[in-house]
């Protein structure tokens, strides 16, 4: 099956500023794909260029096999990261509004809005204008109107931003809803957790550039994993035996040192023949959040050594 997207080398100039630097992303089908990336990335630039709201420099895309954008505009639902409805509409309005700017006629749209917001507990406030929702409930209004067209493609800028976490858990409901519906989600976050929980596969973009590309743990790969363990005897011989970046914190009892390339076992093995007694040992795998803030990173000392 082609990808939903297939972007090669897309680039993007802002004055004399390369803000985005080669970016090449492909986004498989019916998946949950994330664009991960700190603020000033890149990221929104580079969403605008993939929907063909600005054109790339250089490079080129194809967006559900079309090489034009604008071909497949009513297959394609996008929630942008500057967020506006009309605040003397009514909800329902608002919602069935965004369904026929993407071509359906309106009084489909008003169904599917009735209907929609039903579903998402909002009947009540169907009727109700737009500036007597909560801003939680606002951006379910822009979400439910960026699903309404049932797209087949549905790229989501920051859509968590400025949600408490009930909202968040919603909107995450609401995502994986429409994945089992069959479309294809691409959305942007600077927040881990949301891509750690949602996506199979994700680009971390840096300062223009991608710096990784591949599933979630592919990515917590990247780090290797950190043991804290307590031993019953605060010393002895078999101190030797613990790996020569083993730190012992202020305050703390035990150690913490990076897991040995070999495991835990040899260790374990030569700490108990010592003598040293296991009073805890935990093992703890690096998370998505401590992944990127490495990847991010390193790339950041790497672009800083090449520049010098
Ligand atoms: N229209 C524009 N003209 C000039 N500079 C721009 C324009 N749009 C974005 N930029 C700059 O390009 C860089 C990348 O911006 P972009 O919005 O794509 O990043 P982002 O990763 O989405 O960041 P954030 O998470 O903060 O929204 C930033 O330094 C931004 O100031």
């Amino acid at each position: 099956m082609p990808p939903a997207i297939d972007a090669h080398g897309l680039v993007k100039y802002f004055g004399k500023r390369r803000v985005v630097d080669s970016v090449s992303l492909s986004v498989p089908e019916g998946a949950i794909y994330g664009v991960l990336g700190p603020n000033g990335a890149g990221k929104t630039t580079t969403l605008r260029m993939l929907l063909g709201i600005i054109e790339p420099d250089a490079g080129s895309r194809t967006l559900l096999g079309r090489d034009r954008p604008i071909d497949a505009a009513y297959q394609i639902g996008y929630l942008p990261e500057e967020r506006g409805l009309y605040p003397a509409m009514t909800t329902r309005e608002a919602v069935a509004f965004l369904g026929s700017l993407r071509g359906l006629p309106l009084s489909e749209s008003r169904r599917r809005a009735d209907r929609m917001l039903e579903a998402n507990g909002m009947g009540e406030v169907a009727r109700r204008p737009i500036r007597t929702l909560s801003k939680g409930m606002a951006q379910t209004v822009q979400l439910l109107g960026t699903f309404i067209h049932q797209p087949k493609l549905i790229v989501l800028d920051e859509p968590f931003s400025g949600l408490d976490p009930l909202n968040q858990q919603g909107l995450e409901e609401l995502i994986r809803a429409e994945r089992q519906r069959g479309a294809t989600i691409l959305f942007s976050t600077h927040v881990m957790a949301h891509a750690e929980r949602l996506c199979e596969s994700l680009t971390i973009i840096g300062d223009g550039k991608v710096r990784f590309s591949g599933t979630v743990e592919a990515a917590r790969a990247t780090l290797r994993a950190r043991v804290h363990l307590v031993t019953r005897q605060a010393d002895g011989p078999w101190r030797a035996a613990l790996p020569a970046d083993a730190v012992r914190q202020a305050g703390e009892t035990g150690w913490r040192f990076i897991l040995p390339p070999e495991g835990i076992e040899p260790l374990l093995g030569q700490l108990i023949a010592g003598g040293a007694g296991i009073e805890t040992l935990s093992i703890e795998r690096p998370s998505l959040h401590d992944a990127f803030v490495a990847i991010v990173g390193r790339s950041a000392v790497e672009d800083e050594s090449l520049a010098a």
